[in-house]
């Protein structure tokens, strides 16, 4: 924090903001609304019911891991991009200072689609379909288990128990999907000219060799210090606009 505030001042920690703020609705929404509606194909239990008669953990498992599969394809740009405006690290621009490769979100989705093309988009799309198939299936059935557990059987959970346990699933789910992250993040950082890394595989053999094993957990701390509200709200959201409307 205080080597971003001393090179980038304050905002050095918005940077890239603006596009996760206008994708997370859609790709939460997509991921959501495969889960249910997977969910609701699996066991022809509506949401109002689903405290009631609850599915099956392999069945909340096999929901999550879909919706995790589908959103990749709305998330990886978005993720892309911001990827590569976070990692402009130019101190702030000064008169007379070259301009900064990426001038802003939709300048750098354009610089990527003229250099790359446009499946330059996808870059490390696969590594994040790696990274969020099994973890988004993980993140559901942490979520259901805890509040199974403490909830009375049948019952809708309170909201203090969709805060606690959507916090914990977003962790638990960061947890596990820390390393894959970190190899996602290199390989998006890769360009067309200077490609880096021949695979996932490579990319995790080489930083394992060069930077020892704790490279996996780069970021796990703060990750999951930010997962916990951002997910106790998320799940918190997704309980009550069912309740009203589903
Ligand atoms: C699967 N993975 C751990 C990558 C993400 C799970 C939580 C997703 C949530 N939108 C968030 O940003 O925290």
């Amino acid at each position: 924090m205080v080597k971003t505030y001393r090179h980038e001042s304050l905002l050095g920690f918005f940077k890239g903001m603006s596009f996760p703020i206008a994708s997370i609705a859609v790709v939460n929404s997509v991921l959501f609304g495969v889960y249910s509606n997977t969910l609701l194909a699996l066991t022809a239990t509506s949401h109002q019911e689903r405290w009631a008669q609850p599915p099956s953990y392999t069945q909340v498992f096999i929901a999550g891991c879909t919706g995790g599969f589908v959103q990749v394809y709305c998330l990886a740009p978005f993720d892309l991009i911001k990827v590569r405006l976070q990692n402009q690290t130019e101190p702030r621009a000064r008169p007379g200072s070259p301009p900064p490769r990426y001038r802003g979100p939709v300048h750098c989705a354009a610089s990527i689609c003229q250099e790359e093309g446009p499946r330059g988009l996808f870059r490390g799309a696969w590594a994040l379909t790696l990274r969020d198939t099994p973890t988004l299936g993980i993140y559901f059935v942490t979520y259901e288990w805890l509040c199974r557990q403490s909830t009375p059987d049948g019952q809708n959970p309170s909201s203090a128990t969709v805060l606690v346990a959507g916090g914990f699933a977003g962790i638990t789910s960061w947890a596990v999907a820390t390393p894959l992250d970190v190899i996602k993040s290199r390989m998006q950082m890769a360009g067309p000219k200077h490609r880096v890394y021949r695979g996932v595989l490579d990319c995790m053999a080489r930083s394992a060799q060069q930077e020892g094993l704790g490279v996996f957990f780069r970021g796990l701390t703060i990750n999951s210090a930010r997962a916990f509200p951002v997910n106790a709200v998320t799940f918190l959201s997704y309980e009550y606009l069912l309740r009203w409307w589903g």
